[in-house]
């Protein structure tokens, strides 16, 4: 496998059977997989299991937001299932991801990264107003980073928009995972705060979760090869 695929293809699907369908018609060599709530509340972690068994490794996205004690056991139960990358929302707050970090650490150098979603891609400035946030995106993303990288997280999920002042702000090593990535032929669909693949890693992107573009695609393996292709050497 490529040491650090920098696509994270997010299998947002009804069921087992597509999943598998179209992961095995993609190349762990140029990916990751993304499995979230709809996939897991059917399929569980046996679907994990095999995805795993096919050689890819998997970001489990629960998004979990609950109280420290059982958020940090939720993330506890991501670890033994051997993921790569699992997340919270940083909205919980720092007692809550602290708990979460604190409890991972009995795991070692094989713990999954632990990552904070700070204002979701589909969200802009009316959403915010409408949940009593009177800031911008930029500054309540900005904000929550601050919180995760403080808790010791291993980085956020934000949109690559933001992407250039958390790099300067928390360093190369906080990691940054950004959905909302639209190669230029996509539809934007719900998404609000996109860019293309290239734009984002240059904009200091280190993951690139890519859903529709790729999983509607009319050849999937040929759209996620071109996305590899323009992100290459980047
Ligand atoms: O945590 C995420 O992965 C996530 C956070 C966020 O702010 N926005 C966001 O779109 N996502 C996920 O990223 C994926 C984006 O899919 P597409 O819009 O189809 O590319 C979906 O699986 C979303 O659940």
């Amino acid at each position: 496998m490529q040491k650090d695929p920098k696509i994270i293809v997010a299998l947002d699907f009804p069921s087992e059977e597509p999943a598998l369908a179209l992961v095995d018609s993609l190349n762990p060599e140029l990916c990751r997989l993304k499995v979230g709530k709809e996939l897991f509340t059917r399929s569980g972690p046996a679907l994990v299991k095999s995805l795993q068994a096919r050689g890819f490794e998997v970001f489990l996205d629960l998004k979990f937001h609950d109280i420290p004690n059982t958020t940090s056991a939720a993330v506890a139960a991501a670890a033994d299932l051997g993921v790569w990358m699992v997340n919270v929302h940083a909205s919980g707050g720092a007692r809550m991801m602290e708990a979460c970090r604190t409890r991972l650490e009995s795991f070692g150098a094989d713990r999954p990264l632990l990552i904070a979603v700070t204002v979701l891609t589909s969200m802009g400035d009316d959403d915010l107003r409408g949940i009593g946030i009177d800031v911008s995106p930029a500054e309540q993303v900005s904000r929550l980073a601050a919180l995760t990288a403080d808790c010791g997280l291993d980085g956020v999920v934000c949109s690559a928009q933001e992407a250039p002042k958390l790099k300067a702000e928390h360093g190369s090593g906080f990691r940054l995972v950004t959905p909302g990535i639209r190669p230029l032929t996509a539809d934007k669909g719900d998404q609000q705060r996109i860019m293309t693949p290239a734009d984002a890693l240059r904009a200091g992107s280190d993951y690139l979760v890519i859903g529709r573009p790729v999983t509607q695609a009319a050849d999937p393996l040929a759209a996620l090869e071109a996305i590899h292709a323009e992100v290459a050497g980047l």
